[in-house]
């Protein structure tokens, strides 16, 4: 009899075990599959391993976790192959370099294998061109194609990274804190263009928040990190109930919701 076969599409990591020194900060986890066409949150307190997974899931950390991404064994391909198909954008804004906006863009896309796996049939230099100033435009940002990156604001250059992440067409996308540097427009904004894209391109999205209020209303699916472990995963309305939120976070917090049915977490204080 054959034993239960892993989910075919999406990205799954199993066995990962990631050790600084003598400690263990990932034991043997899970997680996944995080299912494409669906925007994922991985949540978790400060320090709890965010970071640490989804460096591993894409090949930046040595582990011996088994990743697969739509049937595809990302840990048997090369770093470049792994990262063109599964991209990790960090949390760390991109460089402020002098370099302006639309050359880090292209740059960026031509490094990224992305021609390898969507070979570009004659795709001219003009095409490449305006691939990068859609994808600027994507984030209602081509006005500052020309400008250089060491003249952009903190959350320009979010923008720009995201812009950069998507332009290289991956199949899953890891992004680290995606909204920490924009103000609440663009943090509503950034969330429905990846919510959009997502369902558009069939991608694997999972990114890293803090703020519980987005994961519970503008993400299809939430994973909770905890003391290395991942200890609930679901949907958010779901998995964010208020003992949850005692026992990971160490606040006393409602669920509640407002008039217009949004949720939204109201904390009294910590435990
Ligand atoms: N390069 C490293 N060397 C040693 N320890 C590390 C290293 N990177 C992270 N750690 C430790 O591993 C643990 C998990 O860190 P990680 O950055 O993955 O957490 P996180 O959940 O992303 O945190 P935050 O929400 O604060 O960004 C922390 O205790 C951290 O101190």
């Amino acid at each position: 009899m054959k034993g239960s076969a892993p989910s075919v599409t999406g990205l799954t990591a199993t066995h990962l075990t990631v050790r600084y020194g003598k400690r263990t900060v990932l034991d043997d986890v899970t997680a996944g599959p995080f299912p494409p066409g669906k925007v994922c949150a991985l949540l978790g307190p400060n320090g709890s391993g965010k970071s640490t997974l989804m460096r591993a899931v894409a090949g930046l950390i040595p582990s011996s976790a088994s990743v697969t991404l739509n049937g595809a064994d990302l840990s048997r391909m090369t770093l470049t192959d792994r990262t063109a198909r599964c991209l990790y954008l960090p949390q760390a804004l991109p460089a402020s370099v002098h370099l302006p906006v639309l050359e880090a863009l292209i740059a960026a896309r031509q490094t990224s294998g992305h021609a390898r796996f969507f070979p570009a049939s004659g795709m001219q230099e003009t095409d490449t061109v305006q691939a990068a100033l859609d994808s600027l435009s994507l984030f209602g940002i081509p006005h500052l194609a020309m400008q250089s990156m060491d003249e952009l604001s903190g959350g320009q250059r979010q923008l720009v990274g995201l812009a950069q992440a998507l332009s290289r067409k991956p199949e899953a996308l890891l992004l680290d804190e995606p909204l920490s540097a924009l103000d609440l427009h663009h943090q509503f904004a950034v969330m429905d263009i990846l919510r959009r894209e997502t369902a558009a391109h069939q991608l694997v999205t999972v990114l890293v928040l803090h703020d519980l209020n987005i994961a519970l209303n503008m993400t299809d699916a939430v994973t909770i990190l905890h003391q290395g472990q991942i200890i609930a995963s679901g949907s958010p309305a779901t998995v964010l109930t208020p003992d949850l939120l005692r026992d990971v976070y160490r606040v006393q917090a409602r669920v509640e919701a407002g008039a217009d049915g949004r949720k939204f977490v109201s904390v009294g204080g910590i435990v």
